[in-house]
C-alpha cells in the first residue's frame, strides 16, 4: 500500500525517532546490565560469588534456597492508613502466600547451621494490586552496600582466613552483624522468630505526605532460647516439622510493626539500625493458617522481589531494592530454566 507523501515522509521521520529512542533504551538496558563496563557490579556476579563451591542448586533459589511454603492472611487494623493509602492498610483481610527460608544457598542445609531465617510475604489487595518482601532475622543487615555484600560473599568463599580479616577491615559494620551471630539466642521455631524489611521504604498517605520507613514482623509466639548445640541434636529439617504442626494446631500470628525515620537517620543504609525511641506504629497482624507444599506448591513459582510495591509505597534512597531486584530475577529465571533438574512431584526431598 502506497501512503501519501506527507504522510509517509512523517512516518519515515517517527521511524527514525522511534529507532533513536530504541537504540538509547538498549544502551541504557546495556549499561544498567554492565555490559559496557566491565568492572561493574552485575546480576551476574552477584549470582556468581552466591554461588557455592560444589556448584549451583539447580532449580532452587539462588539464596535462600531451603524453605516452606504456607498461605494465610493479612488483617489490617487500618492504623496505616495515617502513613500510607496502600489499600492493604485499609481496615480488612487480605490473602498472603509466603514462604519461611533459611539464608543459604543449599536446599538440603541442615537447620541448626544456618544463622540467618528470613520470611518472603506477598499480600494481595482485593483488586489484584501486589506488595511483595523479603524479610530476615537480624535487627540490622550485614554490611553498608550491594557491593560490600558481594565482597563478603567473595571473601567468604575464599579459603585463606586472611580474606575475611581483610573484609572485615574495610568494612567495620560487619562487626556489629557477626556479634550478632555469635551472640543473638537461638530458637528452635520460625514462629519465634522476628523478621524484619531492613532497607527503608517511603510511604506516601492520601494527602501526599511522605515518610521513609522500615517494619517488622514482631511473633506472637514468646521467644524460648536454645543453645546451637541442643538444635543440632534435632533432625535436619526440624524447623519444617515444628511449624508444620504448630499451624496445624492453630493459625500463627505476627504483628506488623512499622517505624518511621527521624529527620537524618540513616535511612540508605540497612546495616544501620535507627535509634530505639523512633515513632512505631502497629498497623495489622499477620496469620499463617496453611503449610503448603514447598515442591509443587505455589510458592514454587513467585519471586518475592521487594521492588514489587503497592500504591502509596515506594523504593527510597536506599540502593539494595534495586540490586536486590536485578539478582532476585536472574535467580527465578535461572531456577525457572532448570525446573528439570527439581522435578515437580518429585518424591526425593526437599
Ligand atoms: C544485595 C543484597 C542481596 C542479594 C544479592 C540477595 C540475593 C538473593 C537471592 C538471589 C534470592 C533468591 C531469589 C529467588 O530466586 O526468588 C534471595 C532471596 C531472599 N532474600 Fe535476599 N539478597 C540480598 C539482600 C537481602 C536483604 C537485605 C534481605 C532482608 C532484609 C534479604 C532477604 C531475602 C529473603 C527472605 C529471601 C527468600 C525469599 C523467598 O522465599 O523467595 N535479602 N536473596
Amino acid at each position: 500500500m502506497k501512503l501519501p507523501g506527507r504522510l509517509e515522509r512523517s512516518s519515515l521521520g517517527s521511524l527514525i525517532l522511534i529507532a533513536a529512542v530504541l537504540g538509547c533504551s538498549a544502551a541504557a538496558f546495556a549499561y544498567s546490565a554492565g555490559w559496557l563496563s566491565p568492572g561493574r557490579l552485575t546480576p551476574d556476579r552477584m549470582i556468581a560469588a552466591l554461588t557455592p563451591p560444589s556448584g549451583p542448586p539447580l532449580g532452587h533459589r539462588r539464596n535462600h534456597a531451603k524453605g516452606i511454603c504456607f498461605t494465610g492472611t493479612f488483617e489490617a487494623n487500618g492504623n496505616g492508613v495515617e502513613l500510607s493509602r496502600a489499600k492493604v492498610f485499609a481496615q480488612g483481610r487480605y490473602p498472603v502466600l509466603g514462604r519461611f527460608n533459611l539464608g543459604t544457598a543449599d536446599p538440603n542445609a541442615v537447620d541448626a547451621t544456618v544463622r540467618v531465617r528470613g520470611i518472603g510475604l506477598q499480600i494481595s489487595a482485593a483488586d489484584g494490586e501486589e506488595w511483595r518482601m523479603a524479610m530476615i532475622n537480624p535487627p540490622f543487615f550485614a554490611v553498608s552496600t550491594p557491593e560490600a555484600f558481594h565482597e563478603l560473599l567473595v571473601a567468604a568463599g575464599k579459603k585463606e582466613p586472611e580474606a575475611m580479616t581483610a573484609f572485615t577491615r574495610a568494612n567495620p559494620e560487619f562487626g556489629a552483624f557477626a556479634a550478632w551471630a555469635k551472640s543473638a539466642p537461638w530458637t528452635a521455631s520460625y514462629a519465634e522468630e522476628p523478621y524484619n524489611s531492613l532497607n527503608s521504604f517511603v510511604f506516601t498517605n492520601a494527602k501526599g505526605d511522605e515518610h521513609t520507613v522500615r517494619w517488622s514482623l514482631v511473633p506472637t509466639a514468646v521467644p524460648v532460647p536454645i543453645a546451637q548445640a541442643d538444635l543440632q541434636k534435632r533432625g535436619p529439617d526440624f524447623l519444617e516439622q515444628d511449624i508444620t504442626d504448630r499451624v496445624r494446631s492453630a493459625p500463627q500470628r505476627w504483628t506488623m510493626v512499622t517505624t518511621v525515620a527521624d529527620p537524618g537517620d540513616p535511612t540508605a543504609d540497612p546495616s544501620r539500625a535507627w535509634p530505639e525511641n523512633r515513632r512505631k506504629m502497629q498497623v495489622g497482624t499477620l496469620a499463617v493458617q496453611r503449610i503448603e507444599a514447598e515442591r509443587d506448591g505455589p510458592c514454587r513459582d513467585i519471586n518475592f522481589d521487594p521492588t514489587v510495591l503497592p500504591q502509596g509505597v515506594r523504593v527510597s534512597d536506599d540502593p539494595f531494592p534495586a540490586a536486590r531486584s536485578s539478582v532476585y530475577r536472574k535467580s527465578y529465571d535461572l531456577r525457572a530454566s532448570e525446573a528439570g533438574a527439581y522435578p515437580r512431584n518429585g518424591a526425593a526431598k526437599p
